[in-house]
């Protein structure tokens, strides 16, 4: 039991964080430096008489203003950062007040998505300390499978057990494999769960996963449901000529109802129903937003809850009483009418000890919603959400009239969720041409138009007058997966990427649009995350200029030690990684790492989006939500679980990264050399010098992968070569111009 606060039963409170005015204070002497250095550019191109000068300073001139843009918008999440606290110990004890809460789960991909991970996070969530009979659970799998399907009529089957086992001793880890893995778990004198039980039902689950995992393997269902009823759920994988996943009409399949359904001991259960949405070739999906649309008209016609999760398929809930945390705000009568959305942090447990992808994606994913929640709150981030349905149907002070009406928020359903006029509805609303000619996904619904369809959706719900908070309990409320490979990191990124410049590049372009609708501290706070790409510009810019200017002996375009302007260039350098160490609030290994992955990002994954950004948009090529495998292997898991890099694939990502690995050591030693044959005095190479050397210490696992590893994770030998030849071609080419 949590303790009682002698808080006087107060739901949450908020304070400002101690660092607020420190912040605020680095950030106007920085911003002086910024402008200092700009009139030195300024001065610099103006008086410089040789062609090379001149030109470089152009170029660090706009590496530098692009830095100064990314500078400045990041310190606004600095400027007002507060944190909360919720007393979910306060609420009311009559749960008959408590809002019904429909629980949305994505999947996408059977073989990319394992299904026995599925039912893990829709266990997880079933499991939830809530009132039953308000709590219902929709799956939404965009894959189409009957693999999927099946894996669910398991998992709800198992759930009559499952439940009561958790809640009569009090488990906190409710996803059955994270409760069967941990150790502390199985310590059962100490929960109290007789070996007999736990045996028991970790024998059930077993049984279950076995046959998920056959009838995946096997691809398919046959002999493994015999049942009547049951088969007729798949009958329309076999009616339907022609199936595919992107080719199939709707299913709808409601596997467990509250009302009929009672669990072993003979208490309710929650709803569980499995959705496929129409899928047709001609007639665009819009992907997860679509998906979400689907369930929010799905849900309506079954039971419209007034709140609405959404849940990634590899999210399971780590915390019973999330909801009950998210109640905390939803249920103030204090709390701002306007509030839209509760967002829990995603929080990943596959990560390494140093986080060498830094996939914890710390300062995005906490610090900087922990200052947007001091603005009108943090963005919306795919998963562990609690949104107010009613926030996806126009501003706080305006509904949007929906056709048929009783998928309205406003609508109360009275009927069984197997009456075959609900059932008709509920068809008819998953279908693929219902949105034809609505304001699904414009105006409604979670927003089209961006590959990141929750920050988009977030950002445009906010514009409308809405906001949001962060709850950041110190037991994650989600426990996900991350991608483990290096290929995978930077491909997801570049997704992203992709998507931030769906926004940008909109008529709801956060500096133009967003800051005449919201706040325009929060809008610049978007603004930033959507220009993520841009931070190539000054990273490729400084990999590359003034190594290769360095290798040539040319050293006009970089500050003397002895100039007093170097000083100006030390204070902005060390301010900025010292002041983002500080915020970063994780150690040392972890924000090396993470400030690695980011000049990684930065040669790859931006540049590859903007560059396929571009090419969709001259109607070249296309590109699609590509779904992060979650399938480990076993290798590969080793590698991660010990730090190392995983490359192995021959990825066009790599070769950018490896030809900046390349000329940074080519351009140290070189340096070096010249340094130590007294060809050149340290005072004039030494900036150069400094830049190439902390190029080689960042590109250290790079070095190692190309020449020193022989396991399967090292860098492909073609990357290897391939990058050595085009990194002497850009010597070759660029080395006339100094
Ligand atoms: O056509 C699609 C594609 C994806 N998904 C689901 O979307 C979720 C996220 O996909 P994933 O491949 O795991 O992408 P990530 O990049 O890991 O996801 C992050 O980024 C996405 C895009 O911004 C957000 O939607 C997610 O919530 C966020 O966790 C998964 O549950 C998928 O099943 C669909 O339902 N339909
Ligand atoms: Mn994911």
């Amino acid at each position: 039991m949590e303790k009682v606060q002698p808080n006087g039963g107060v739901l949450h409170t908020k304070s400002a964080m101690s660092r607020t005015w420190f912040n605020r204070l680095f950030a106007v002497t920085y911003l002086i430096s910024i402008g200092a250095l700009m009139y030195h550019h300024y001065h610099n191109i103006v008086t410089s008489t040789r062609r090379v000068a001149k030109t470089s300073g152009i170029i660090f001139l706009l590496a530098d203003l692009v830095l100064a843009f990314m500078w400045t918008t990041r310190q606004i999440f600095r400027l007002w950062p507060i944190r909360r606290q919720v007393f979910p110990e306060n609420l009311t004890a009559d749960e008959s007040e408590y809002p019904a809460l429909d629980v949305f789960v994505c999947t996408a991909d059977p073989y990319k998505e394992p299904p026995t991970g599925v039912v893990n996070t829709v266990l997880s969530l079933m499991a939830y300390d809530y009132p039953t009979e308000k709590l219902s659970v929709y799956v939404s799998d965009d894959g189409g499978s009957q693999l999927t399907l099946f894996a669910l009529m398991e998992a709800a089957e198992f759930a009559k057990h499952w439940l009561p086992f958790c809640k009569k001793h009090n488990i906190i880890d409710r996803a059955p494999e994270a409760f069967f893995t941990s150790q502390t778990n199985l310590c059962f004198p100490e929960i109290g769960v007789a070996t007999a039980q736990l045996d028991q039902i970790k024998g059930m689950y077993e049984r279950m996963e076995m046959r998920i995992n056959n009838v995946v393997e096997r691809g398919s269902i046959d002999g493994y449901v015999t049942d009547e009823e049951a088969l007729r759920a798949f009958a329309v994988w076999h009616n339907t000529p022609g199936f595919t996943p992107q080719n199939h009409p709707t299913i709808i399949q409601i596997l467990l109802e509250s009302a009929s359904e009672k669990e072993q001991f003979g208490h309710e259960m929650p709803n569980l129903v499995y959705v496929s949405r129409e899928k047709r070739k001609s007639i665009l999906h819009n992907y997860k937003a679509g998906a979400l649309n689907v369930l929010l008209r799905v849900s309506a016609t079954l039971t419209n809850a007034p709140l609405v999760l959404t849940q990634d398929c590899d999210m399971f809930s780590n915390d019973p009483k999330t909801p009950l945390r998210a109640l905390c705000y939803f249920m103030d009568p204090k709390m701002d009418s306007n509030l839209a959305l509760v967002q829990f942090p995603p929080i990943f447990h596959g990560i390494n000890e140093d986080d060498t992808y830094g996939a914890e994606f710390r300062e995005p994913i906490i610090n900087n919603s922990c200052g947007m929640d001091g603005l009108l709150g943090p963005t919306y981030m795919g998963s562990g959400a609690f949104f107010r349905r009613r926030a996806f149907f126009g501003s706080p002070v305006s509904n949007i009239p929906l056709q048929p009406s009783d998928i309205s928020p406003h609508h109360i359903v009275n009927k069984s969720m197997h009456s075959a006029e609900v059932m008709t509805l509920a068809q008819q609303v998953g279908g693929c041409s219902f949105e034809v000619q609505t304001k699904w996904g414009s105006e409604m619904g979670f927003r089209y138009g961006s590959l990141v369809e929750d920050f988009n959706t977030g950002y445009r719900i906010q514009c409308q007058g809405w906001r949001s908070v962060f709850c950041n309990p110190k037991r994650p409320a989600f426990l996900g997966g991350s991608p483990i490979t290096l290929h995978d990191t930077l491909n997801q990124m570049k997704r992203w990427s992709i998507g931030n410049l769906d926004v940008i590049i909109s008529k709801y372009n956060p500096l133009l649009f967003g800051v005449l609708s919201m706040n325009p501290l929060q809008a610049f706070c978007y603004g930033h995350y959507s220009l993520w790409p841009i931070w190539s510009i000054p990273v490729i810019i400084y990999s590359f200029l003034p190594q290769l200017a360095l290798i040539n002996s040319s050293h006009a375009i970089s500050p003397k030690v002895t100039d007093p302007w170097f000083f100006l260039y030390v204070f902005l350098f060390l301010g900025s990684y010292v002041h983002d160490y500080i915020e970063y609030g994780s150690t040392a290994k972890r924000w090396w790492n993470n400030q690695r992955m980011w000049m990684m990002r930065s040669l790859s994954s931006f540049p590859l989006a903007l560059i396929e950004y571009i090419q969709e948009r001259c109607g070249l090529s296309s590109f699609g939500f590509s779904v992060t495998s979650k399938v480990l292997d076993s290798e590969q898991s080793k590698r991660n679980a010990n730090c190392i890099f995983e490359f192995g694939v021959p990825s066009p990502f790599f070769v950018p990264i490896s030809m900046a690995a390349i000329i940074n050591l080519w351009a140290f030693l070189h340096g070096m050399k010249q340094l130590i044959m007294r060809n050149e005095s340290l005072e004039v190479v030494f900036s150069q010098l400094f830049l190439a050397g902390f190029g080689v210490l960042n590109c250290w696992p790079l070095y190692e992968a190309m020449v020193v590893r022989k396991d399967k994770g090292k860098m492909p030998s073609k990357i290897t070569l391939g990058s050595t030849f085009l990194a002497w071609l850009v010597y070759l080419v660029t080395s006339s111009a100094f």
